[in-house]
């Protein structure tokens, strides 16, 4: 009956606007000044965790979201996946507002959790199926072997699931994210303790997913997994975003090179003359010079401590890389 099917089918999938529908340009991700008060318990203090914060991630991009241990990734992906409520501000799920249709918003997101946990009872294929159930996916629509099939785990549809590995685990929870056919994945340190074969497995799959239209947000602490992947990157910081901007942009922040160079008699202290460079004298006597290479040349720098009348013994150069944006953007702010 219709209403039997209405009420089997709760959670409707979404259905995204179509490309060029200018009245409709939504992101698929929005936050508007969300903040995340955790209340005082068990001797601990109330806890901040995200402070007002902004961001919008467009439909079709894998968006990284990186941040040290305790910046606020977790709190954000949770109030997304509705696991965790948020105190304040606004959250809206392929243009769906999680306070005014709660159940769009949840259809538009599978989130893959970043612990392990897998019912032990349920086989890879149960789980699957127990999941659709929940998400009212009909049965005819249903692709359990596919999606099993899709993540090498096939052969193991009817596996106890405590027999998987850390690894088909991973896999599994990525499966159980997709059965609802959602147009945002988001993936919560999914290569987090995988080995470098199933990471690759596990990317693929995710990137045919992309290709396919899925909008794919990650967490991850490999920067070089974060710097190959994402078309824009979001860095959070003591429960603020600190940086928001396509990963070509955030990496010309550090195009950024060092000019190490070793005078021939140690120097005591900087030469004035110098003042002008962003010079740093190293402990060891050495000096670093930092410098953008598409704004400065190397021997224009050499010229004037040259002038300044350091001799130099030796000169060699050092590249920066993501990792240094990233320390640079969280390590000087609490
Ligand atoms: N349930 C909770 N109750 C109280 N404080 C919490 C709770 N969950 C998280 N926090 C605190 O909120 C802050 C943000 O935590 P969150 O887990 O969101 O960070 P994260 O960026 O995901 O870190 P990680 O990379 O370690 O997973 C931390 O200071 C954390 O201790």
């Amino acid at each position: 009956m219709a209403s039997h099917v209405a009420h089997d089918a709760e959670i409707e999938t979404p259905v995204p606007a179509e490309p060029g529908a200018s009245a409709a340009q939504f992101n698929a991700i929005e936050a508007r000044g969300l903040r995340k008060v955790y209340r005082a318990s068990g001797g601990q203090p109330a806890k901040e965790a995200l402070k007002g914060i902004d961001l919008a991630i467009p439909r079709g991009s894998i968006f990284g979201l990186l941040g040290p241990n305790g910046a606020g990734k977790s709190t954000f992906i949770n109030i997304l996946a509705g696991l965790v409520m948020k105190t304040s501000g606004n959250v809206s799920l392929w243009g769906f507002d999680i306070d005014v249709n709660p159940r769009q918003a949840r259809a538009a997101i599978g989130v893959v959790p970043q612990e392990l946990h897998i019912d032990p009872f349920f086989t890879p294929a149960e789980a699957l199926e127990l999941q659709a159930g929940l998400y009212g996916v009909p049965r005819p629509e249903r692709r359990t072997m596919e999606i099993l099939g899709a993540m090498g785990l096939a052969d193991k549809a009817d596996a106890y699931a405590r027999t998987l590995s850390g690894g088909m685990r991973r896999r599994l929870l990525v499966a159980k994210a997709m059965v609802h056919n959602p147009p945002i994945l988001v993936l919560d340190e999914p290569t987090a303790g995988v080995d470098i074969e199933l990471r690759k497995q596990l990317w693929d799959y995710v990137l045919e997913l992309h290709a396919k239209g899925t909008t794919i947000v990650l967490t991850t602490h490999y920067l070089e997994e974060a710097q190959s992947l994402c078309d824009e990157i979001a860095i959070i910081n003591h429960g603020e975003v600190v940086a928001c901007e396509p990963t070509g942009q955030l990496l010309s922040r550090i195009e950024e090179k060092r000019l190490i160079i070793v005078p021939d008699t140690p120097l005591s202290a900087l030469p004035p003359q110098l003042a002008a460079l962003k010079a740093e004298l190293r402990e060891d006597g050495r000096l670093a010079v930092r410098y953008n290479p598409a704004e400065m040349k190397a021997g224009d720098i050499l010229a004037q401590i040259g002038n300044a009348g350091v001799r130099v013994a030796d000169v060699s150069t050092e590249e920066a890389d993501l990792e240094d944006v990233f320390l640079q953007l969280t390590s000087s702010r609490r």
